[in-house]
Parts: structure tokens; C-alpha cells; sequence
């Protein structure tokens, strides 16, 4: 079921943006948290998207991505006791925008606590903005939809002070689900400009508006909401008034831009000046058909009634309601037609090398486009429509052609010369590779992590720390600690059990950049690269970049095989149940993937609790260490296919404590053996290995043999060659023995018994096998 109210003016709607908030009358509702959904429309004005549409640039459009995210943080902001508060907070901080005249704001609680059965409980507020009303007084006065002079006016300076810190930090709170949910856009307003919004955008506009003639709000009937109804345009030659403008300069090149494209008389671009017209003569404009949204002069009557409820309006404007896919936020995986699109969106603000380079070639931005604009002779509507012009066929990441982002600059055939013009449009095809190209406002990310040698929960918690004090990089949610079957290669030796869990975050890094930061981590660990799926200290993958798509082997994303991967999955849905991957809902995959049944236990608040009961037992895996010994007194690790990373000698020690109980020898860091910095082993290389990691069957069936998914085992332990020389060997060998790999493996793998009484230390676990258990859980732990 739908419902439909008209709006007159253009609008942007976002619908169910959902996130959980605190907001609510009863304590628990305070406490626990629900889901709030909001759906959002803005009104623009009667042409308040004329110009965007004209240069294309989101710099002249209302950035929807950007309002989402300012959404979802104040649902998931400061608690509030009612819905109306809720509604009005958001209300408030979407008419700081300076393009948006009016907002209806709908907030539905579905979980809302009602000793009924029922499907949802909804208010709706509708608003005008300072701007609006200021311009027409008498509308404020008797327009049923406008506020009262007195809480505007409040409306607009509570959030003014609101520093970039603190927006981001806000912008933290917005999860991958909703706040991608309205937009995969590589937006062209980064933090600090978002950060302003409400503050010098206001503040400019009402400048700006003071300055401008008056524009088309002001020549509506005294109680028209802008929401409602308002008058056709007339022809008129005079300069237009398209709205507030961010600066005045702004706002005349925006005239003179639409005086040019009057002057084409272009269909498609209604003309301009009923306002105008209709103020100079003080009255209404005449009565105009109603096709599309406007209405005729009768309705315009109709909506002037006092007290019309929004839903008597006549049918125009769709308003979802609940159970319409308000639940169905994303975690913006991007098709590839969706991440090149985004690319083309992003393209004129853009702080990045690619935007610089496009500015460059005269494309970046309002500035350029408008001055093209100037000159009527040289505007079409075509050179400024670089979006569909610039995309090549099969690019923007698709299947057909892996990693290849085409990019950026509008793509025409004007001809050299009319290059060298300055009003015509440049013509310029870029290669931008998404993967370094770096978003202009935060993006969704997810990352994975998982191990199953050395010390893994120790490994797990500094690496999810690091990510929480990454720059670049806001983590929302650290999803609960997975306790997963090894899934390995076919006819590969059984593993230990790893422990998995996943973060999400916002990032304004590159993909590329994100690696960086999760290689870095891996390096940190101690990871050493031997043979594909390996035992590992630490594996950080990125899952995903919201509107990135990627067949570059060095970074494919989504994740080709994060799909298909319980132990990716079920965490990933615990820390967002609202994610989605390609299109699929992640809990839905989570539920169907084949190692599903591989998931032994979850365990939340797993980052900072020592109550972790559940200890099942299994045999210790050490990190795995090359066999080469080039340089014996150098710990080196091998961090990256590219790079070499010096594992520092406290580490070592640390980690032969660990194993061995040698912590306490300054000697003991170099009692690992020595390894050498080398490229992995490529599958080629490796006869007995495919060249890709096949998918696995249900871990389950794989784990009743695994001697590492024993519930209750002897304490048997593998240690690096060399240290197993310097520690006594216990009698038992047992079930490490089934740690050897083959020919390929790099273990040396004797049994080892752990020093007396270290077993449950949790400082340096020395099986972590034993640290691990599935306590009761409270949720996902949040992020900051
Ligand atoms: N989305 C991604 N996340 C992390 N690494 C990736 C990604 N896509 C490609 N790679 C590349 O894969 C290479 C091997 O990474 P790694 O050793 O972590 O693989 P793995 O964890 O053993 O296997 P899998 O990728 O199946 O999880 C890295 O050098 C990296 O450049
Ligand atoms: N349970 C589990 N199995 C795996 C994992 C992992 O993280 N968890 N990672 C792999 C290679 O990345 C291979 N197999």
C-alpha cells in the first residue's frame, strides 16, 4: 500500500532510511535501542533542480547521499522521548540545507512497544525553512504546514554549532545499511564541507536571498506550503529567481545561466519569471494546467484551505509506508553499472588526483560548466550530460572488463577547436582506477578478519583496535567473534578452528589505501605467506567499498568469495543486519552458505570481556614460517605479495612466550627461524593446488574429522623448527602431528606442552583453543 501527496515543487525523496536509535518514553527503549526508519522528502522549490540539471554538477544539486548520512545520525543520535522530537530534529537539519524550501518527514517505529499487534507506528511532520518563510511572511502566518516563527528560528541554529569532529563522529554513528542505502555516489562533499551545511549554507543563502529578487515561494498565495500547490511559471524574459544560492555570485551566474537557456527557448526547460510577474502585479499567476505535478489555480485554492491534511493532497508525490522495502537498506555494494554511474556523479567535486585532473581539463566543475552555459550559442543540453556521453560500453568494473574504470570526464566529439574555446565543452576521456580514487564523503567498508594460528584472539583484538584508531577510517560496528571450522582446500590437511569476526566502517581512503591498512595489519600479526589458505596469524580482507567494483586481483571487490562464506557472513550479519551484497540480504546468504554449519559458536563483547567460558580444547597451530634461512639473525615476515615487513624482536619473544613459555628470554626472538621476504607461492608454482581457492563444502562435514574441531583434546602444539630444538619435547606428539601439511607445508610440527598453569592466561594464551568460548551475548559491540 502506498499513499500520495502532491508536492508542487521539485523534490528529492529518500525513502527508509533505517538505523537503530535510542529514542523512546520507557527506559528499556532507552537502554536497548530499536529500529527507526525515516522517510524524507524535500522540496526544492519549483525549480530547484533546473540548474543541477543543466550542469550536471552535484556542486548545484541538494546531495541526497549526504542528507541520508545526516539522517541516520540523528536517528542514531542523542535519545529523544517522542517521534514528533525525532522528526522535528531531522526536519531541522534537512532545511539547513540551503536548496531545500520544505521537508516532510516521516518516522516509523515498528517495534515500537504496543500490547497490540500491529505493523507500525508512523509520524509525519511537514516544515518550511527560514528562507521559505522569510521571503513570504504571510505564508508563514497562515500556512498549515509552516511553524511558528519562534521554533524555526531554533530549528536552524542547533545544529550551527556543530564542529567537523563532531560530524564525523555523527556521520560514524550512520551505518553501511542505511546511510548507502539512498546512494552509491562517490559524493563530491567531503566531511568538512558537510560539516558546514547547516551553518554557512544558511546563513549564505538567506544572504543570498536577501540580496536576489524575490523568488518564487514569495509570489505564492499567503497560504500555500510549498509542499502543496504552487503557480505555473509564465513566459517572462526577466532574470529568473531559481532559489537560494550558496554565495550571490553564485546566484547571478545561475540567472545569467538560465537567461541563456531561456533564450534558447530549449523544450525541456520551462521558463522562468511567474514569480516575478505575479509579485509585480500582486496577484496570483494565471490558472495553468495541471499535468506533472502542477496544479491549476483551483488547487492551489484547494491546498490554501486552512488546516488540509497532507494526505488530502492530491495524488503526485509517492510516500512509501511500511512493509514497502523501508527494511531494505544496503550495504551499498555497487553494481558495476552503479560504480561507474557513481563515478560520473562524483565526478566536479572530487579532492582527488582524478577531480584535479578533470578540473583541469575543464570539467570539474560548476564554474566551468557554467561558463559554457554563458554562452547560449555553445550550451546544449548534450555538453552538459557528460554522464551517459562519458561511458564507454563494458566499462565501470563490469565483468567484461575487469578493473577498467573509465572515468570521469565527460566524453563528447566536439572537435579541437572548439576545445580551445573556453564556453565549449573540453573533451577528455580519463582512466581513473576506482581503486585509488578516494570518495568524497565517507563510505561504507566492510573488512573481515580471521585466524587460526599463533595468537589469535590477541591477533584479532589489536587488529580491530588498530582499525579503530586508523585515520581515515570510523568504525561503526565490530561484529561478534566467530568460532568457524577451517575451510580448506580440497584433499588439504585439516586446521585448527579460526576465529572470524567483521567490522564495518566508514572510510574516506582508497580502496587501494584500505588494503594498505589491512596488509599492514596482517604484517603487524606476524603474518607470513606460504601457501594459499594457510594457517595464518592474521588474515584482514575487504569484504566491500560502497560503490566499488573491482576484478583487479589485487583487489576484487565485493570480495569474490565473501558470497559464499559463513564465517564472512554470520558475523557480518550480526554487526549489520541490514547489509546487503550484491543485491542479496547478507543474513540470507549467511543462513544458506555452505559452511554454515562450520559456526561453533559467536561470541560478542569479545573484544574487552574475560568471561568467555565455553574453552573447548584442540591442538595449537604455531604461525607458520618459511623454510629458507638466508639471513639467521633477521625476523622477517612477509607482509604483502609486494612488500617486506620486519617483525620486531618483542613480537618474536611474545610470541615464542606464547608458545614455549621463552617469552622471558631476550634470545628467545631469534630462536624463530629466520625467513626471507618472498613472493607467494603462486598455485603454478604449486603443483597440488589449484590455481583458485574452490569452494568449500559444508565445514561440518569437513569438521567431524578435524582434530582442531575436537571439543575436548590433548594439549599438543607446533612449534617453528627452531624453537623446537630449544624446548623440551614433550613425550606426547599426538594429534599435532596432523598439522604437517605435505610436502608443502612449512611446519615442523612437534608436540608441545604448554608451561604449567599458562593454559588460561589470557595475556599470552598459549592455545587459543582454550581462550575462546561462545558466552552469553549482549549484540554486536559497537564500534567507538
Ligand atoms: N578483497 C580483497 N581483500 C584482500 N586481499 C585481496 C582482495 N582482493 C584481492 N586481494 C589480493 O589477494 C592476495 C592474497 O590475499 P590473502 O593471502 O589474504 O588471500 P587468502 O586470505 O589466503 O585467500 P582469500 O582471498 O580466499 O581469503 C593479496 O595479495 C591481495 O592483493
Ligand atoms: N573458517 C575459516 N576458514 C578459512 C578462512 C577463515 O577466515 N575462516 N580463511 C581462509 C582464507 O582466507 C580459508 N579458510
Amino acid at each position: 500500500m502506498s499513499t500520495t501527496v502532491t508536492a508542487t515543487g521539485d523534490r528529492i525523496s529518500l525513502v527508509g532510511l533505517s538505523a537503530r536509535g535510542h529514542h523512546g518514553v520507557l527506559p528499556f527503549e532507552r537502554e536497548e535501542g530499536q529500529l527507526f526508519t525515516v522517510d524524507v522528502t524535500l522540496d526544492l522549490g519549483p525549480r530547484g533542480t533546473a540548474v543541477a540539471a543543466v550542469t550536471d554538477s552535484l556542486d548545484d544539486a541538494v546531495d541526497y547521499a549526504t542528507v541520508a548520512t545526516a539522517v541516520v545520525t540523528i536517528i542514531e543520535g542523542e535519545p529523544v522521548g517522542l517521534l514528533e522530537s525525532l522528526a522535528d530534529r531531522i526536519a531541522e537539519k534537512v532545511l539547513s540545507y540551503s536548496r531545500v524550501r520544505a521537508a516532510e518527514i516521516t518516522v516509523h517505529k515498528p517495534q515500537a512497544p504496543l500490547d497490540v499487534a500491529f505493523e507500525d507506528v508512523a509520524v509525519t511532520i511537514h516544515r518550511v525553512s527560514d528562507a521559505a518563510q522569510s521571503s513570504e511572511p504571510a505564508e508563514s502566518a497562515a500556512a498549515p504546514a509552516a511553524e511558528p516563527a519562534e521554533p524555526e528560528a531554533r530549528r536552524h541554529t542547533s545544529h550551527r554549532a556543530q564542529s567537523p569532529d563532531e560530524h564525523l563522529s555523527g556521520a560514524a554513528g550512520a551505518t553501511g545499511a542505511a546511510g548507502i542505502a539512498a546512494s552509491t555516489t562517490w559524493g563530491s562533499q567531503a566531511w568538512a564541507d558537510d560539516s558546514q551545511d547547516s551553518a554557512d549554507s544558511v546563513d549564505s543563502a538567506q544572504a543570498s536571498d536577501a540580496l536576489s529578487a524575490p523568488d518564487l515561494l514569495s509570489a505564492q498565495p499567503a497560504s500555500q506550503s510549498p509542499l502543496r500547490a504552487e503557480p505555473e511559471p509564465v513566459t517572462d524574459s526577466a532574470a529568473p529567481d531559481l532559489g537560494d544560492q550558496d554565495e550571490d555570485a553564485d546566484h547571478l551566474l545561475e540567472d545569467a545561466l538560465m537567461a541563456a537557456v531561456q533564450a534558447d527557448d530549449e523544450p525541456g526547460y520551462p521558463d522562468f519569471g511567474a514569480a516575478e510577474q505575479e509579485a509585480a502585479v500582486g496577484g496570483p499567476s494565471p490558472v495553468v494546467d495541471d499535468s506533472e505535478g502542477w496544479v491549476t489555480q483551483d488547487s492551489v485554492a484547494d491546498a490554501a484551505a486552512p488546516a488540509a491534511p497532507i494526505d488530502s493532497l492530491p495524488a503526485g508525490l509517492p510516500i512509501q509506508l511500511p512493509g514497502e522495502g523501508r527494511h531494505r537498506a544496503e550495504t551499498g555494494i555497487g553494481s558495476p553499472q552503479d560504480s561507474y554511474l557513481d563515478q560520473q556523479e562524483g565526478l566536479p567535486g572530487l579532492p582527488d588526483a582524478a577531480g584535479d585532473e578533470a578540473a583541469a581539463a575543464g570539467l570539474g566543475g560548476e564554474s566551468a560548466a557554467s561558463a559554457a552555459l554563458l554562452d547560449p550559442t555553445a550550451h546544449t543540453a548534450d555538453s552538459a550530460e557528460p554522464a551517459d556521453s562519458a561511458r564507454p560500453a563494458g566499462s565501470a568494473g563490469s565483468a567484461d572488463d575487469p578493473g577498467a574504470f573509465l572515468a570521469q570526464a565527460p566524453v563528447t566529439d566536439a572537435p579541437e577547436e572548439a576545445r580551445e574555446d573556453q564556453s565549449a565543452p573540453v573533451v577528455a576521456a580519463q582512466a581513473v582506477d576506482p581503486l585509488d580514487q578516494r570518495p568524497g564523503r565517507p563510505v561504507g567498508a566492510v573488512i573481515a578478519l580471521g585466524a587460526n594460528a599463533g595468537h589469535v584472539l590477541v591477533n584479532l583484538r589489536n587488529a580491530v583496535r588498530s582499525l579503530q584508531g586508523a585515520e581515515g577510517l570510523e568504525v561503526l560496528q565490530v561484529g561478534p567473534l566467530a568460532r568457524t571450522v577451517a575451510e580448506v582446500l580440497p584433499d588439504a590437511e585439516p586446521q585448527p578452528d579460526y576465529l572470524n569476526t567483521v567490522v564495518t566502517a566508514l572510510t574516506t581512503l582508497t580502496p587501494r589505501e584500505l588494503l594498505a591498512l589491512c596488509q599492514q595489519l596482517e604484517a603487524e600479526a606476524g603474518r607470513v605467506r606460504t601457501t594459499q589458505w594457510a594457517p595464518r596469524t592474521l588474515d584482514v580482507d575487504v569484504i566491500s567499498v560502497e560503490g566499488v567494483t573491482s576484478h583487479d586481483p589485487e583487489l576484487s571487490l565485493p570480495h569474490p568469495r565473501a558470497h559464499e562464506r559463513a564465517f564472512v557472513l554470520v558475523p557480518w550479519a550480526q554487526a549489520d543486519p541490514f547489509a546487503d551484497l550484491d543485491g542479496r540480504a547478507v543474513a540470507e546468504l549467511a543462513d544458506e552458505a555452505p559452511g554454515r554449519d562450520g559456526l561453533r559458536w559467536l561470541a560478542f563483547d569479545w573484544l574487552d570481556t574475560d568471561n568467555i567460558p565455553d574453552k573447548p580444547t584442540g591442538p595449537y597451530v604455531a604461525p607458520p614460517v618459511l623454510e629458507e634461512d638466508p639471513e639467521p639473525m633477521e625476523v622477517v615476515y612477509e607482509a604483502t605479495r609486494n612488500e617486506r615487513s620486519v617483525a620486531d624482536a618483542e613480537l618474536a619473544a611474545e610470541y615464542l612466550g606464547g608458545v614455549g613459555g621463552l617469552g622471558s628470554d631476550p634470545q628467545a626472538g631469534h630462536a624463530i627461524q629466520a625467513v626471507q621476504s618472498a613472493e607467494p607461492r603462486s598455485a603454478a608454482a604449486q603443483p597440488d593446488l589449484p590455481s583458485e581457492p574452490q569452494a568449500e563444502g559444508p565445514g561440518a562435514a569437513q569438521g567431524l574429522d578435524n582434530p582442531f574441531a575436537a571439543a575436548s583434546f590433548g594439549t599438543d602444539y607446533a612449534v617453528p623448527v627452531d624453537q623446537a630444538e630449544q624446548v623440551e619435547q614433550p613425550e606426547q606428539v599426538g594429534q599435532g602431528e596432523q598439522l604437517d601439511l605435505g610436502q608443502h607445508s612449512p611446519f615442523h610440527v612437534p608436540g608441545q606442552a604448554p608451561p604449567a598453569g599458562a593454559e588460561d592466561s589470557w595475556d599470552a594464551p598459549l592455545q587459543w583453543n582454550d581462550v575462546i568460548g561462545g558466552g552469553p551475548g549482549s549484540g554486536p559491540r559497537q564500534g567507538s
